[in-house]
């Protein structure tokens, strides 16, 4: 960073990850800690990215960070945008990626936005500094700012971590740090550590006491597979009213009204006839989506992961869920199959669908749901789909990861006439 830039700049945009988009006399270049419509004088820049030295003039959408971390600690980008202006720029990165796709109409999005203290899934990094622990999330760029104060997390979460800090404080196998999991399940915060030291029968009496004292019923070493260090009670979380056993580290839904959401926006995308002939869940994980599915009609769940696997099928007995490990970048279900149901939901990684889209073009099953966590892998898979004539019946956005770049969306795809030949 060399260049100083005397004359005030105007920020005319938030790039994706939740930079301020500068437009200065050399061209456009990204500032963090900028929202649009501000007015702002730049450190320096190098041609591509700078550092605000002071804004001149606030934008309209500008607000005071609500918490007093923003800005060292990474786990929230845009904190000093109004959130119903972040909704609407989320919103609109959703509403892009399905223009680049080059559907004819895109129906008006249902924008949905969680409220703050919801996260029941964190994952921490911990440090010894002196005779301390530092626990939180890490600087942008750097080492782990202690968490002393939060806007996201859930509140019993928030309170669990001073005794987590002196917990870990005592504990004879953590030298200099490590990681923390955390899913905050019905039964109770499911903690999942990785430490530098290994934990002998001293560190795992500390963790049981800990667990029992805290209502913490499991703890876990990191590993493959993970071991349990304490279990002080039974796990258990609830789909739909039915009982799971989530896997330490267990992929969850980050907050449960963005949970909420999404499984709303999906039944809602279900065709209203024909559900006899089954649905298809593709990335189906614990059951988050399938036992609600299940409540209308038969549905086989596929996932790739073994433990989230042997959790959905310990939990699917007397439901009409049917579930199957399958990796579905080595094998994905085939077009044949995909044909016969009555709809295909899928919930894939960032990554997206990868090589099972190929084969839902070619299924032409008659509705596709499609759950997207990433607008890029969002476009990429749903561009073959609307080439093979599928139609974009409804659109939702869920801002769940409040005051990130991260969006969740809901796509419902339909295929005109194909529910006819279906049926037939
Ligand atoms: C975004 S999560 C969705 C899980 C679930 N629908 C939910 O809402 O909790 C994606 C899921 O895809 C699974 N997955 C990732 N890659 C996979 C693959 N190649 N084959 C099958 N499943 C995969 C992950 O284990 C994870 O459970």
């Amino acid at each position: 960073m060399e260049n100083a830039v005397a004359q005030a700049v105007r920020v005319i945009a938030l790039g994706n990850d939740g930079d301020g988009v500068a437009q200065t006399p050399q061209g456009r270049i990204f500032v963090p800690g900028t929202v649009p419509g501000d007015e702002i004088l730049l450190a320096a820049h190098d041609g591509t990215h700078g550092t605000l030295a002071r804004v001149v003039t606030p934008g309209a959408d500008r607000v005071p960070a609500p918490c007093h971390l923003f800005g060292a600690c990474g786990g929230c980008r845009i904190q000093d945008m109004a959130l119903p202006a972040l909704l609407d720029w989320k919103t609109g990165r959703v509403v892009e990626a399905l223009r680049h796709v080059g559907f004819d109409a895109i129906p008006t999005p249902q924008a949905h936005q969680v409220g703050p203290h919801g996260r029941c899934r964190v994952d921490l990094a911990f440090r010894r500094v002196g005779k301390e622990i530092v626990l939180g999330l890490h600087r942008r760029r750097g080492d782990v700012v202690d968490m002393s104060e939060c806007m996201l997390l859930d509140p019993t979460l928030f309170a669990l971590l001073p005794p987590l800090r002196a917990m870990l404080r005592s504990l004879p196998a953590v030298h200099a740090g490590g990681d923390i999991q955390i899913n905050l399940l019905d039964s109770g915060p499911d903690l999942l550590i990785t430490m530098d030291g290994t934990p002998d029968a001293n560190d795992r009496r500390i963790l049981a006491q800990f667990g029992k004292a805290h209502g913490v019923p499991r703890i876990s070493l990191q590993g493959r597979p993970p071991e349990t260090l304490a279990l002080t009670g039974p796990v258990f979380h609830h789909f739909d009213d039915v009982r799971v056993a989530p896997p330490p580290g267990a992929f969850l839904q980050p907050v449960r009204a963005g949970e909420a959401f999404i499984k709303a926006a999906v039944v809602a995308g279900l065709p209203r006839k024909g559900l006899k002939a089954g649905i298809i869940e593709l990335y189906a994980g614990c059951g988050t989506l399938s036992f609600a599915l299940a409540g209308l009609a038969k549905v086989h769940a596929y996932e790739g992961d073994r433990a989230a696997l042997a959790c959905l099928k310990q939990a699917s007995g007397g439901t009409r869920v049917l579930p199957a490990l399958r990796d579905l970048n080595r094998q994905p279900v085939m077009a044949t199959d995909l044909a016969k149901a009555a709809a295909v939901v899928l919930d894939p990684p960032h990554a997206g669908a990868g090589a099972q889209i190929a084969q839902i073009v070619a299924g032409r099953p008659a509705c596709v749901i499609y759950v997207s966590c990433n607008p890029a892998a969002l476009q990429r898979d749903l561009t073959p789909l609307r080439h093979a004539g599928y139609r974009l019946d409804s659109v939702t956005v869920i801002d769940q990861f409040l005051w990130s770049a991260e969006v969740e969306s809901v796509c419902v795809l339909t295929l005109p006439g194909a529910g006819r030949r279906n049926r037939r």
